[in-house]
């Protein structure tokens, strides 16, 4: 049977870069990119947009649905990348639930460089003030989770580049 490339989920705080590595990543590798910020209940979207924290029961049922999606489309055979900030270890462990061989890349960066990057862009919801919140709230994934971490301070192709190295090689 052959092995393919696991499901990917780009995970880090808001600002990180996770629709852009996502994008770049998924075309690379020939893939459906999903953007989990459109999955987001209506509820929750405007909870952001108001300047508030999201909680874990909020966070619940958008989880559920990265998983379920995660696990049908790779049971279909198609497995995709799928941007989701997955903040802390219990979001992981749900989505794991759904899809155990879900591989976890982290972008991780400092709190400045990731202010001046949410600074400079335009987003629907999400308001730059945010971000201490987000950061307050990230469990770094631990050495016995299944993940690569990549430094945000490098171009996005420098970064997809250094995941294609490191990832799993398919096997027949
Ligand atoms: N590695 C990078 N180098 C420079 N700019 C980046 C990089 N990654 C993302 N950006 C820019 O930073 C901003 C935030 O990135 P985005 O992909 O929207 O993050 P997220 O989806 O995690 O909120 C965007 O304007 C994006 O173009
Ligand atoms: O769990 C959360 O608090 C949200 O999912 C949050 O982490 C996410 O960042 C927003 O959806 C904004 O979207 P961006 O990550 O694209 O800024």
């Amino acid at each position: 049977m052959t092995e393919m490339i696991p499901p990917i989920v780009v995970m880090g705080v808001s600002g990180s870069g996770k629709s852009t590595i996502g994008d770049l990543l998924a075309r690379r590798l020939e893939r459906a990119f999903i953007d989990g910020d459109s999955l987001h209940p209506q509820s929750n979207r405007d909870k952001m947009a108001a300047g508030h924290a999201l909680d874990d029961a909020d966070r619940a049922p958008w989880l559920e649905i990265i998983g379920l999606k995660l696990a049908e489309t790779n049971h279909a055979g198609s497995p995709i990348v799928l941007a989701c900030s997955a903040l802390k270890r219990s979001y992981r462990d749900l989505i794991r639930a759904h899809e155990p061989s879900t591989l976890f890349v982290h972008l991780s960066g400092g709190k400045s460089l990731i202010g001046e990057r949410m600074s400079a862009r335009d987003h629907e919801f999400m308001p730059a003030s945010l971000l201490a919140s987000q950061l307050a709230t990230l469990e770094e994934p631990g050495s016995d989770e299944r993940v690569l971490t990549a430094d945000i301070t490098q171009t996005p192709a420098q970064i997809v580049d250094a995941l294609l190295a490191a990832l799993p090689a398919p096997t027949a």
